[in-house]
This record gives C-alpha cells, sequence and structure tokens, in this order.
C-alpha cells in the first residue's frame, strides 16, 4: 500500500493536527475539506461504522486511501452517552454547548460516579469499496471533572480529568496528551498494523 498520501476523512482541525503529528513527517495527510465541504451524515450505530462510512465517503471523494476518526466520549452515569453522538449532543451548537450540557447532566454526581471514556476508532480503507478496512481501537479511562479548565486541545478536553497524570486532558501539552490518549492508542495500532516506524 502506498501510504506516502493519506486523505483524512475529517473536518475537525483538533484531530488533524493530532493524528499528523503523530505520523510525523512518513506520511502526509490531507485533510477532506480540500475536497469537500459536505460532511456524510454519520448514520452508524457503532464508532466503528461510523468510522468506515466517514472513511469510504472520502475515498470515494478524493480518489486516495482514507483514514477516518470516529471518537466520543462514553459517560458511565450516562450509561454510555453522549458516545457516537458526541458532537451531536446539544444538537450541533458546537463543544462549549456540547460542554455545558454535559456537565449540567452530571449535576450532583460524585466524583466516585463520574468515570468515563474517551472512544478512538481509525478505520482507513485502500478505496471506496475496499473490502478489508483496517480498524484500530484506543480507549482512555479517566473522570468528568465539575467544571472546565485548561486551554489545550478540543471538544471535551476540559471536561476530562486524566487520573495518570493529575491535570485536565486540556492542561497537558500536546506532545503528552499524544503520547496517552485514545487517539495515540489506537495510532499506535495502526502503525503496527501498517509495519510503519
Ligand atoms: O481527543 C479528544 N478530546 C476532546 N474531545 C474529543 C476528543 N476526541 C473526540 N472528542 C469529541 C469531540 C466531538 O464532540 C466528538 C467526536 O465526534 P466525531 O464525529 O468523531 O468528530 P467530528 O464530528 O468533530 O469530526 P469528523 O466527524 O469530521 O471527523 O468527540
Ligand atoms: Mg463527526
Amino acid at each position: 500500500m502506498n501510504l506516502t498520501q493519506l486523505v483524512l476523512a475529517s473536518h475537525n482541525a483538533g484531530k488533524l493536527k493530532e493524528l499528523q503529528a503523530m505520523l510525523g513527517d512518513s506520511v502526509q495527510l490531507r485533510s477532506i475539506g480540500e475536497f469537500s465541504q459536505v460532511e456524510p451524515e454519520e448514520t452508524g450505530l457503532s464508532f466503528v461504522e461510523n468510522a468506515i462510512l466517514k472513511a469510504r465517503n472520502a475515498a470515494r471523494i478524493s480518489g486516495l486511501p482514507a483514514l477516518a476518526d470516529d471518537s466520543g466520549l462514553a459517560v458511565d452515569f450516562l450509561g454510555g452517552a453522549p458516545g457516537i453522538y458526541s458532537a451531536r449532543y446539544a444538537d450541533g451548537k458546537g463543544d462549549a454547548a456540547n460542554n455545558a450540557k454535559l456537565l449540567d447532566a452530571l449535576k450532583d454526581v460524585p466524583d466516585a460516579e463520574r468515570g468515563a471514556q474517551f472512544v478512538c476508532v481509525l478505520a482507513l480503507v485502500r478505496h471506496a469499496d475496499d473490502p478489508l478496512p483496517i480498524l484500530c481501537e484506543g480507549l482512555w479511562h479517566g473522570r468528568i471533572l465539575h467544571a472546565a479548565s485548561g486551554e489545550h486541545g478540543f471538544g471535551y478536553d476540559p471536561l476530562f480529568w486524566v487520573p495518570e497524570r493529575n491535570v485536565s486532558s486540556a492542561e497537558l501539552s500536546p506532545a503528552d496528551k499524544n503520547q496517552i490518549s485514545h487517539r495515540a492508542r489506537a495510532m499506535d495500532l495502526l502503525r503496527q498494523r501498517l509495519s510503519l516506524k
């Protein structure tokens, strides 16, 4: 597989930055935004289904092999919600509204019941109709804070407490987050599968 150039099937600039930093110079990630501004509807019922759907769509539009990242936050107290609906939790009103809704849903919930996991599924297809997508999953365990803290990262990072570092994930430097995050774990597996580095 010629992987010097891949299209990233994502309109999320935070993901592009993190994934490109993890891959280094050996693989150039091009954003699907160069080819189309239309975002596919994420109709799957799982991270895997949505990742495959986004990867196929990007490969079809770009003619390049495509990598997709479907990710989100699964909160124990909420039975795994918002899960695959994390980006749409506050009806498309964006990260700040999503975070406010999550804080509200966990109002008065004690620390011991605020466990959560970030989930990342990476899907790589060689072409739009690839019958054998490569799938890699990463989880990151933490807990939901009572208030936002930190300026780095994106999405739910300011609300995600990282027990192994005693900070929120938005307080981690980008380099540190990229060593230990759900996305880093999935990317480690993908690198192994592709025999990169
Ligand atoms: O490291 C992370 N740090 C904080 N928040 C995160 C992270 N990783 C995923 N998330 C949140 C953001 C969004 O609310 C949802 C992903 O939704 P997801 O559909 O996969 O991505 P998206 O719509 O932002 O971009 P796209 O689908 O074009 O790749 O989970
Ligand atoms: Mg999305």
